[in-house]
This record gives C-alpha cells, sequence and structure tokens, in this order.
C-alpha cells in the first residue's frame, strides 16, 4: 500500500485537551528537549497548564515534581488519553522512520491495544509508513496465537489486522515451545534482528534499544510480566526472560526484561482506572517510599518517558 505524508497534525488536539501538565515538566531540560525537538512537535506537549488548574492542586503537583521529575499528562476521558497516545506514536514513527527507516516498537497485552485504538483511524491510518513498522512484544502469555489470553491476538484483532504492516515485521513468540523455550527463541531472534541493524544496540548498557516501548500497569504495580517480589525483577543479564508461576494467570509467560526496558529510546505508560489509582500513587505521588513497585523501576536512561493517565488513575495522587 501507497503511504502518503500528510501535513503535521493541527495543534487543535493539543489545544482541546483537558490536560493538567506537572509544572516541572514545563521547566525541565526533558521537556526543553522535546519542545525544542523538529521531530516531536511541542503540541503534544502543552507549554502551558490548563485553565482549570487549581491552585492548590498546581501546587501539589509542583512540590511533587520537585521529587520525581516525571512527564504525566491527565486526560479527563480515556478517549482524549487514546487521542493523545495515537499522536505520540505518530509523531515517534514518523521521526524514527524519516531518520533511520525502521520503527522498533515493543507492545504491551492487557489495555493498551485499546488506548492504541486511534491509530488505525484517519489521519493515521492512511499517513504513517507502517511498512517500515517492526512490532515486538513487551510481554506474552505462552498460550496458543489463537487463545484470547494471547497478547498477540489482541493486538492482531485491536491493531496489526488493521494497519498495513508486512506480516515478516511482526514479531510473535514461537507458540509452540515450552515458556523457556520460547523465551531463548525470543531472545535469539532479538539478537540477531541487532546483527542485521534492525534493532539497535545501546552502546552504553550493550542491550537492545527498542525506539518505543509501550507499557501498561496493573493495580498490583507491574509491567510487562515483572510482578512485585517475582526475582525476574532483578534479572541483569537475559534480555528475554520466562515465568511459569505468574501471580496473574495465565501462570506462564515470557517477559522482557529491566535493562531492555531500560534501554529504550522512548517509554510511554497508560493507565486509566480507580483500580490503578494506589499503584500510581506509589509510583508517581509517593518518592518517600521505600519499596518500589516494578513500574518504579522503568527509568531509561539515556531515553524519555511519559505518563498517560486519565483522572481515575491519577485520583490518589
Ligand atoms: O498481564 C498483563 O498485564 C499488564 C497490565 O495490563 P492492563 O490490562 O492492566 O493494562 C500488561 O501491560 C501486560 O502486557 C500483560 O501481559
Amino acid at each position: 500500500m501507497q503511504t502518503r505524508r500528510r501535513a503535521p497534525h493541527s495543534l487543535h488536539l493539543a489545544e482541546e485537551l483537558y490536560t493538567f501538565v506537572y509544572l516541572h515538566y514545563l521547566y525541565s531540560p526533558y521537556y526543553q528537549t522535546l519542545c525544542d525537538s523538529d521531530s516531536l512537535p511541542s503540541s503534544l506537549y502543552p507549554q502551558r497548564t490548563s485553565s482549570s488548574l487549581s491552585l492548590s492542586h498546581s501546587k501539589e503537583l509542583a512540590s511533587m515534581a520537585e521529587t520525581k521529575k516525571l512527564p504525566v499528562q491527565i486526560f479527563k476521558s480515556e478517549d482524549l488519553l487514546a487521542d493523545s497516545l495515537a499522536k505520540y506514536v505518530a509523531d515517534l514513527s514518523n521521526k524514527f522512520t524519516s531518520e533511520r527507516g525502521a520503527f522498533t516498537v515493543c507492545l504491551s497485552g492487557g489495555s493498551m491495544i485499546d488506548y492504541l485504538r486511534k491509530l488505525p483511524e484517519p489521519p493515521y491510518v492512511d499517513s504513517l509508513e507502517w511498512s517500515k513498522w517492526q512490532v515486538f512484544w513487551l510481554d506474552e502469555r505462552v498460550v496458543p496465537k489463537t487463545d484470547p489470553e494471547s497478547n498477540y491476538k489482541l493486538a492482531l484483532d485491536g491493531l496489526l489486522s488493521k494497519v498495513p504492516i508486512p506480516p515478516a515485521n511482526v514479531y510473535a513468540i514461537n507458540d509452540t515451545l515450552s515458556a523457556e523455550g520460547a523465551a531463548d527463541d525470543y531472545e535469539s531472534r532479538l539478537r540477531e534482528l541487532v546483527k542485521n541493524g534492525v534493532i539497535t544496540l545501546s552502546p552504553t548498557s550493550g542491550f537492545p534499544k527498542f525506539d518505543l516501548i509501550l507499557l501498561g500497569m496493573g493495580p498490583d504495580g507491574h509491567v510487562a510480566s515483572l510482578f512485585p517480589g517475582h526475582p525476574l525483577v532483578h534479572e541483569k543479564k537475559r534480555w528475554v526472560a520466562f515465568l511459569t508461576d505468574s501471580p496473574k494467570l495465565p501462570p506462564e509467560r515470557i517477559t522482557l526484561t529491566f535493562p531492555v526496558i531500560n534501554s529504550c529510546a522512548y517509554a510511554a505508560f497508560a493507565v486509566t482506572g480507580k483500580e490503578e489509582a494506589d499503584a500510581v500513587h506509589s509510583v508517581l505521588g509517593k518518592p518517600e517510599n521505600p519499596v518500589k513497585l516494578p513500574a518504579a523501576l522503568v527509568h531509561p536512561k539515556g531515553g524519555e518517558l511519559i505518563w498517560f493517565l486519565d483522572e481515575d488513575a491519577a485520583s490518589k495522587l
């Protein structure tokens, strides 16, 4: 399918968003970097707070900002979050496909695919260079690809079947193998793709450097298939690990490890709902908390992290 470029998406989306932008973010070097960048238009990152941001709330956010230094956007509805997330992903797709002719993206399962629901719609469906996307999974359940629990199936049904990404660029796990075999196989394939130059290697960490990692977070603070208290949280060598005792069903899974997650160029969380509010508070709002949930361990070194939240998820901040 022929792809065509459109004029940059208009600013009206950002204008209309009911978005609280944490005050620290406006002045942080990270924010300035993004705003100064040609490739990531500042329309995505409004330079002013919403008029509906109350003074007390803004003070609270500002003091949180002092300690956390994380960019967080809070949306009035999940639909507005989906609008902004689609634009964020599209901007990065344009950046990486024009800069190096490929865009390596790691998808999560769970709600993430639903939050990406605007991508297979105009203007993105026929303006992005889908043929240059290379799609991976941050984690996968070791079940047949046709199983409703499969993260691959979720993505196929919700996104991949609706956009022209070549099937050869979609790296699903080998579902005929055991969890251990599937993790080994996935890691070998990633190593091959690093050798071929499809995935870049972080010169600092020596781990693969994906262009974008899209993360969900469970109510327990887990990310990918890295669960609180599980030894895999501390894995330092493997690129891809397996577990057979996931506290969330199904028990057999494979997952990228923290060294890989923290080597990426861009990482984005999308989290909604009251059920997640405690974990969001623990990660973003409680810097004194010595017990770090897995989500709090996501800090791309040399990369950039952003959180997309709805008001329910942010309600305890
Ligand atoms: O089991 C999983 O859960 C997390 C979080 O899912 P969510 O529905 O609460 O967003 C997900 O990110 C992960 O990929 C999945 O395997």
